[in-house]
């Protein structure tokens, strides 16, 4: 045991276990892909409303179970602001260890919105560890960080007699083989098509956009990894993203699912890095990298560093990633073996830089991938928490860049506090549109239908490789389980399950071993999964970003697919007018019956709707510029609602 594990271990308290658990075992038994049997599922959750809850625990979302940060500091009493499950909008005096700009400058009193305060619903005792939303654990982010619970089937070790499990899942290491590096698939019919999209780029003083990878100017290294990956020309958000980087300016980027986002941030980044010779040291226990990316869920941070490092493939620069789920420990030593760019989800980094493992004075790039996700309310107070992390360059000395497909007129208002005033707004195409390539189909169908909907579905598409969205974690057991029965293999994706569970059932996906995967929203952001022919919304979102998000699974890179949408009238017509205008401006039929439902008066209304209309422009063009969102939606609000389409079942 080295440092590192003794001090998880030696700070590893208490899951409580004091919620609701009325849920426990309601999940029932699943089909494993990894076993290729029947599994017992885990217990349920705790629920309800705004749970007061006396309790301190570790670190952030990720490091839970890892033990507490060093800097954790006395527990103390609060509403929590991260506990349990929470919709409640405790007044919340953060009482996690990990590092909070608060806390640094002594402030605990402060009352701040509860984040997810809470949901478990249950007063719990100060335990060290408290607060975790009852048996199955707490909930941290619309599409992820859920503490990981003590599980006989994983590989989660119980460390005190409190009996709470410390992770020490060491997920297997990234392949060295040069082959599997640069594997890829192939761009598609329609991926000379991009040049046909419009683009837009607002702001003073843009550069010219380039047309080819060759006037990127990037060092040999990087151009033979760029062509090693089979990127033969860029994709619009390259074109224009890659010069207006290079040439230092901060970036809000809006451009399609699967149009090369990831590339756009990550070869300027490189470029530049290379340029300057930078290194990675490990004779540093501090590690300082020079850019910093956060993205929301495990999964898809993972994705962005193993681009990174395919990128960077024999080159002196170093990504590291880092993210919960997986021993605090093994991930020390590897950003000890020296660290350049530190792809991370935000729980996690914030450990890191809590523990003094990652220090940020060198930082000159902050990369938000999912940016709109990442600044709405599930992760803007770590956000706001990093950027105010001391050693933390200023917004005018480092540069800011933000991704996404989709940009709320109100995040981006919310965006503008991380970005210089003269911040460049690059929109590929309709800002907040769905992927052209993917063909759109609504079914009207009740609940009680859907599940044969489904089915026949599945049998009419054979073994294409399907993702199955629904609302909840349960739901996506449910039916998983049904979908084995019936002879499709089948796994799952969602916040309950284990890291090694998480990451075995994509690569399964992946491998074509389960051809089915049913997600949750965990899902429905940034993968970037080979083949995916058909998306299905089993239940539709709550909010239209996250429709276009989920779709954005497939059609990728040129490729065609294909999304199937279970419409509800009972539980979507909300939703109704903005699919209208997704379709259209898709140049999608529209169902007669869509458009009559868009139109009967069940638009967004009444006090504080969720979100259900985007941006199609850049916010600074006021509002002629075209913005289709209703002014009357908060960021905060909308993004609650959007907090909640997975967890209240
Ligand atoms: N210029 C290019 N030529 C060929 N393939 C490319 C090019 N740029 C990106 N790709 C590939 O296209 C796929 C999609 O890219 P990426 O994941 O970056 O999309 P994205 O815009 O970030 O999507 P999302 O919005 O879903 O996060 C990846 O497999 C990537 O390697």
């Amino acid at each position: 045991m080295d440092e590192w594990e003794e001090q998880e271990t030696a700070t590893s308290g208490t899951c409580a276990l004091t919620s609701h658990t009325s849920n426990a075992g309601t999940q029932g038994d699943f089909w494993s892909s990894d076993r290729g049997e029947f599994q017992r599922g885990r217990g349920g959750r705790g629920r309800g409303r705004g749970g007061f809850k006396n309790s301190s625990f570790s670190g952030a979302e990720d490091s839970a179970n890892d033990g507490d940060s060093q800097n954790n500091t006395a527990e103390r009493s609060s509403f929590s602001r991260r506990g349990g499950r929470g919709r409640g909008r405790g007044f919340g005096r953060t009482d996690h260890g990990d590092f909070d700009a608060n806390e640094e400058n002594g402030d605990h009193t402060n009352v701040s919105r509860g984040r997810r305060g809470g949901r478990g619903g249950s007063y719990r005792q100060g335990g060290e560890q408290g607060g975790r939303g009852g048996f199955g654990g707490g909930y941290r982010g619309k599409d992820e960080e859920v503490f990981a619970q003590g599980n006989q089937d994983t590989p989660a070790e119980k460390t005190d007699e409190s009996d709470r499990p410390r992770v020490t899942y060491v997920p297997p290491p990234p392949s060295e083989d040069e082959e599997s590096i640069f594997s890829h698939y192939e761009s598609g019919v329609n991926f000379d098509k991009y040049d046909e999209i419009l683009v837009d780029v607002s702001g003073t003083n843009p550069p010219p956009a380039i047309m080819t990878f060759d006037e990127a100017a990037l060092c040999e290294s990087l151009k033979r990894n760029v062509s090693k990956s089979g990127y033969v020309k860029p994709t619009p958000v390259q074109k224009h993203g890659i010069p207006i980087v290079s040439a230092g300016r901060d970036l809000m980027a809006c451009a399609q699912t699967g149009s090369g986002k990831t590339a756009a941030f990550l070869l300027p980044i490189l470029q530049q890095l290379m340029a300057d010779g930078a290194a990675a040291s490990c004779f540093s226990e501090t590690q300082e990298p020079e850019a910093i990316i956060v993205a929301p869920t495990r999964e898809l941070i993972n994705q962005i560093y193993l681009e990174a490092r395919k990128f960077a493939y024999g080159t002196c620069v170093r990504p590291v990633v880092v993210y919960g789920g997986v021993s605090t420990g093994h991930q020390i030593r590897d950003l000890s073996r020296g660290c350049n760019v530190l792809c991370g989800t935000p729980g996690r980094l914030l450990d890191m830089i809590g523990r003094g493992k990652v220090g940020l004075t060198k930082v000159r790039y902050l990369v938000l991938d999912e940016a709109d996700r990442m600044l709405d309310m599930g992760f803007e107070p770590d956000m706001r928490r990093l950027v105010g992390s001391p050693g933390m360059p200023s917004k005018e000395n480092r540069q800011t860049l933000m991704f996404s497909a989709t940009f709320p007129e109100d995040i981006q208002r919310l965006a503008a506090d991380f970005l210089k005033t003269d911040y460049l707004f690059l929109a590929v195409g309709i800002v907040g549109g769905a992927c052209s390539d993917v063909e759109q189909t609504f079914v009207q169908v009740t609940k009680f239908a859907k599940r044969d909907q489904l089915l026949d579905l599945l049998k009419s598409t054979g073994s294409a490789r399907t993702m199955v969205f629904v609302e909840t974690k349960r739901q996506a057991d449910f039916i998983a389980v049904i979908l084995c029965q019936e002879k499709f293999p089948t796994t799952s994706i969602h916040g309950d399950r284990e890291q090694w569970q998480r990451e075995q059932a994509l690569g399964d996906f992946r491998s074509g071993k389960c051809p089915v995967l049913v997600a949750t929203s965990v899902g429905a952001r940034g993968l970037d999964i080979p083949d995916v022919q058909l998306v299905v919304n089993f239940d539709l979102p709550n909010n239209i970003d996250e429709y276009v998000h989920r779709i954005g699974r497939t059609g990728r890179c040129g490729n065609t697919g294909r999304a199937v949408s279970f419409y509800d009238p009972e539980a979507n017509s909300e939703l109704a007018q903005s699919l209208v205008t997704i379709l259209s401006k898709a140049q999608q039929e529209v169902p007669s019956w869509l458009e009559a439902a868009a139109f009967s008066g069940h638009g967004p209304s009444g006090f504080n709707p969720p979100r259900k209309h985007f941006a199609s422009t850049d916010l600074r063009k006021g509002p002629q510029g075209g913005l289709f969102q209703d002014s009357s939606v908060t960021s905060q609000l909308a993004a609650q609602t959007a907090a909640d389409d997975e967890e209240w079942e």
